[in-house]
C-alpha cells in the first residue's frame, strides 16, 4: 500500500474566502492528509457562519500521516493578531499570513510536507502591514534560495507559463533578457518532462510587442532577445517555436500543436487562461525544490462567509499536488 502523504494547505487571507474553501474541502473525502495552517478560532467561526459542521483536530506531526473523515480537518495552529470580520481587510493580520506561509515553506524544505497548496492571499494588505510581498511565487523562491522559478497556470486543455511574474508593466521589457528567458525555458522544459511526463515538450513562445514586433517596426525585443534564445535552444528533445504574436497563438487550431504557451508577462497570458478555465485552473510554481500549487482566483472578499465561493479550483490544486507528489519529485 502507498503510504499516506501529508500536504500543507495555507488558508490565506483570513478576511477572504480561503478559510471558507478549506472548510468546504473538508466535507469531501481526500486521498491525503491535508494540514490546514490557520488560526483554529477563525476556522471555527467561519464554519459557524457558513452553517457547516466541522471537527477540528490539531495535527501531531510526530505521528504518521492519517486521513481525515468527511467533516474533519487537521490543522497546524498559527495565531491571528486580531479577530477577523469576513470581507474586511485588516493590516494587523498581515504578518499572520506571512507566518502561515513560512511554516508551510519550512515544512516542505524539511520534508514534513510532500507539497504545499495555497489558498489566496491579498498582496496589498501584506504590503500595508510593512512586509514587501509580490506573491507566493516570489516568496517561496526567495525562501527556498532559488534564483529563478516559473509561474504556470494550467487546465486539462491549456498550460500557460510566464516569462515574468508580478511586475509593473513599465519594468517588464527590461526584465526579459536572453539569460532570464533561457532560464525560464529550461525550467519549463525540465518540469514538463519530469513533472508532467512529456518526453519531447512543445512550447510556443509569445513575442513581447504587438504582432511580435512586426519585423522590428513595433519593437525590437523579438529580434534582439527572444528569437536568439529560441534559436539557441533548438534540440531533438523539444520543439520551441516563436516568437508568435500573442493575439493569434491562442487559437484552438494552433494550440493543439503545443504542450504549453510561454507568455512574456502576467496579463498577456493569464486573461486567456482564466477566460478559458476560471474555476478549474491550477497555479503551479515550477523550479522550486518542492511541489507548490494554488488556486486560479483571488481573495474574493465579496464572497467571504456567504457560502457562494466555489472550491473547484482549490480541489483541482490539491489533486494536481497529489498527482505530482505521486509521480515525480521535482529536481
Ligand atoms: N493565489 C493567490 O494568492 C491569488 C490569486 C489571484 C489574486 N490574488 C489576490 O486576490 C486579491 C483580489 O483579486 P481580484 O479581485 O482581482 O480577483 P478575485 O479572484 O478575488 O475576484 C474576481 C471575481 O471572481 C470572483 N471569485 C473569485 N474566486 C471565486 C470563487 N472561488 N468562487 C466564486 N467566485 C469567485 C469574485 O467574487 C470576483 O467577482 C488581490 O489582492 C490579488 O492579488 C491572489
Ligand atoms: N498571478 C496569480 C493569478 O493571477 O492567479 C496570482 O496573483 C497568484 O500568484 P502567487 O501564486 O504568486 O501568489
Amino acid at each position: 500500500m502507498t503510504p499516506i502523504k501529508r500536504i500543507a494547505l495555507t488558508a490565506g487571507e483570513p478576511a477572504g474566502i480561503g478559510p471558507d474553501l478549506c472548510i468546504q474541502i473538508a466535507q469531501q473525502q481526500q486521498q491525503v492528509q491535508l494540514v490546514v495552517i490557520a488560526d483554529p478560532d477563525l476556522l471555527r467561526e467561519r464554519a459557524k457562519q457558513l452553517n457547516i459542521q466541522l471537527r477540528l483536530i490539531e495535527v501531531d506531526l510526530s505521528q504518521p500521516p492519517q486521513l481525515a473523515e468527511q467533516g474533519e480537518l487537521f490543522y497546524l495552529p498559527v495565531n491571528l493578531a486580531e479577530p477577523v470580520a469576513a470581507g474586511q481587510l485588516n493590516r494587523a493580520n498581515g504578518l499572520y499570513v506571512i507566518q502561515s506561509l513560512q511554516m508551510a515553506l519550512d515544512g516542505c524544505l524539511n520534508n514534513t510536507f510532500s507539497a504545499v497548496v495555497t489558498a489566496p492571499v491579498h498582496k496589498g494588505v501584506i504590503n500595508d502591514a510593512g512586509v514587501e510581498f509580490s506573491g507566493h511565487t516570489e516568496f517561496f523562491a526567495e525562501g527556498a534560495g532559488v534564483d529563478k522559478v516559473v509561474m504556470m497556470l494550467a487546465t486539462e486543455q491549456l498550460r500557460v507559463a510566464l516569462a515574468t511574474t508580478h511586475l509593473p508593466l513599465r519594468d517588464v521589457a527590461d526584465a526579459i533578457t536572453q539569460d532570464s528567458l533561457n532560464k525560464v525555458l529550461s525550467i519549463t522544459l525540465n518540469s514538463l518532462r519530469k513533472q508532467f511526463g512529456i518526453d519531447k515538450p512543445r512550447i510556443a513562445v509569445c513575442g513581447l510587442n504587438p504582432h511580435a514586433g512586426e519585423g522590428g517596426h513595433l519593437g525590437k525585443e523579438e529580434i534582439t532577445v527572444i528569437q536568439p534564445v529560441i534559436d539557441a535552444m533548438q534540440s531533438d528533445d523539444a520543439t520551441i517555436t516563436g516568437a508568435w504574436p500573442a493575439d493569434t497563438i491562442f487559437n484552438q487550431d494552433k494550440l493543439r500543436d503545443y504542450d504549453a504557451v510561454l507568455a512574456m508577462f502576467h496579463d498577456q497570458g493569464l486573461p486567456v487562461l482564466k477566460h478559458h478555465g476560471f474555476g478549474k485552473a491550477v497555479n503551479i510554481t515550477l523550479g522550486l525544490p518542492f511541489i507548490r500549487t494554488s488556486v486560479d482566483h483571488g481573495t474574493a472578499l465579496d464572497l467571504a462567509a456567504t457560502g457562494a465561493a466555489k472550491a473547484t479550483s482549490l480541489q483541482a490544486a490539491i489533486d494536481m499536488a497529489i498527482t505530482m507528489a505521486n509521480s515525480q519529485h521535482p529536481s
